[in-house]
């Protein structure tokens, strides 16, 4: 049983760092709180289909190298799976899966028409070309083609991956299709079918749930002391929306290194050096590094990278007084428990970072209807969205006295199991 492996893990002393295993647990209490029977566990704990594919590339170098990818589809008892697609060299089938499962549940939090679903490819885009990356994102999309589509499962951006691979991966589809369907993936260029707003979307959602946040904290943002980790899509937009906000953001950071000042950095600067993969931090000598970011005098941390980043090691040190993550699985249960207990806010992923498929979710209806809605719409679209599901899991939290990551989850899960009943499939 899931719970039993967990609880192993801590008798041997080791933290659990397996995001599948994790999300698994919380699912299993979630439903049990949620007074479901074991088989909606049984259904909802894997993803209902993964594919892995190996894709052939011919390098610049004339070799062909040969890469792993995967597509995971968690349940698409609501409608299509939904998610992103990243290249990043520590993609695993493990990782993929626990995305998969957290895109059903960013959709049951935002309460869209989607279930879950995720991509990623054994990969380091940061060194290959521009002519290798083409080859791998039509190689994955002639791979997976079977299993996807605008009515089965819709990709987007994630870690590394950007609107032109969007666009690339949408051209080999319709070649495939032998039609012109933008609705076969989101985060796409505006020309081809992108929406307003698509691209900041992550970090609009984070700084609408973040002020939230600091409201029940008694936070001012003009003046809040901010530290950010990752400085790409989601991370970089945040900085400069916070700071445009009158936040003084003391540091952020990227796969390198970390940048701290704690009068404020200047985020308009970074922002014009950074580079296509969020990358900064190379071009200074005084960096700090990401585990010393952690810890830093501070009063909101965000975390925008990558997964297991705040951990029984560090969150004890942690002095902000919120933890919004923008990033997807960047809390440990056992932080999450320390966090909880130090009375530290959290605002766990599936709520902060859902600013991003909502806004997929306006592109796809968009293309669906050909008729396209200006950035103002989509804004407030999104705004109301947000600080309705901040609220639902707020005060689930708050009535239930229970973490605001459990809370998430149970407002997540129910649509996708009651959609799964109403099926007859449990
Ligand atoms: N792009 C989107 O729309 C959404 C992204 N997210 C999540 O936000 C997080 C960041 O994604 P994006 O900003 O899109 O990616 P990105 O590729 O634009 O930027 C990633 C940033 O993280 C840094 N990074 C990579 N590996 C790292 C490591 N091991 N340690 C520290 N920093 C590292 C990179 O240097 C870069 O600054 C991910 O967890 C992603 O799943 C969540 C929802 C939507
Ligand atoms: O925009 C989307 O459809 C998915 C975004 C995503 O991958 C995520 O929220 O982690």
């Amino acid at each position: 049983m899931v719970a039993d492996k967990a609880a192993d893990s801590s008798n041997v002393n080791q933290e659990n760092m397996d995001v599948l295993n994790t999300t698994q647990t919380i699912i299993k209490s979630a439903l049990d709180k949620l007074g479901y029977p074991e088989e909606v566990f049984e259904l909802l704990k894997e993803p209902m289909r993964i594919l892995t594919v190996r894709i052939p590339v011919r390098m610049d170098d004339g070799n062909v190298k040969v890469f792993t990818g995967y597509r995971a589809q968690h349940n698409d008892a609501v409608g299509p799976t939904k998610g992103g697609i990243r290249f990043h060299p520590d993609v695993t089938e493990t990782e993929v899966k626990a995305l998969s499962i957290w895109m059903s549940l960013k959709s049951g939090i935002v309460d869209l028409p989607y279930g879950g679903a995720k991509g990623g490819i054994i990969c380091d885009p940061r060194e290959m070309s521009f002519r290798e990356l083409e080859a791998l994102s039509r190689g994955y999309v002639r791979a997976v083609s079977q299993i996807v589509g605008p009515t089965k499962d819709i990709p987007a951006p994630d870690v590394f991956t950007n609107s032109q691979i969007m666009a690339w991966m949408m051209d080999e589809y319709s070649k495939i299709d032998e039609f012109n369907n933008p609705g076969f993936i989101t985060g796409k260029p505006i020309v081809l079918g992108g929406s307003h707003g698509r691209e900041s979307a992550t970090a609009k959602g984070v700084t609408i749930v973040l002020n939230e946040a600091a409201k029940k904290k008694g936070i001012d943002i003009k003046g809040a002391r901010v530290v950010i980790q990752g400085f790409g899509n989601a991370g970089s937009f945040l900085a400069k929306f916070l700071h445009d906000a009158g936040a003084k953001v003391v540091a952020i950071s990227d796969a390198y290194g970390a940048l701290y000042d704690p009068e404020g950095l200047d985020i308009d600067y970074l922002l014009d050096r950074r580079d296509s993969f969020g990358t900064v931090t190379k071009l200074f000598n005084n960096t700090i590094s990401n585990d010393a970011l952690f810890e830093l005098d501070c009063d909101i941390i965000v975390p925008a990278a990558v997964e297991n980043q705040i951990t029984r090691e560090n969150a004890h040190n942690i002095k902000a007084s919120i933890v919004v993550e923008a990033a997807n699985g960047p809390t440990t249960m056992e932080a999450t428990k320390i966090l909880t207990e130090r009375d530290i806010l959290i605002v766990p992923d599936v709520l902060a970072s859902a600013g991003g498929v909502t806004v997929s979710y306006f592109e796809w209806v968009q293309n669906n209807q050909g008729f396209y809605w200006s950035e103002e719409e989509i804004d407030n679209k999104l705004h109301e969205i947000m600080i309705k599901s901040f609220n639902n899991i707020y005060n689930m939290s708050r009535t239930r006295r229970i973490d605001m990551r459990l809370a998430a989850y149970m407002v997540g899960v129910r649509k996708m199991a009651e959609a799964s009943r109403f099926r007859g499939w449990v």
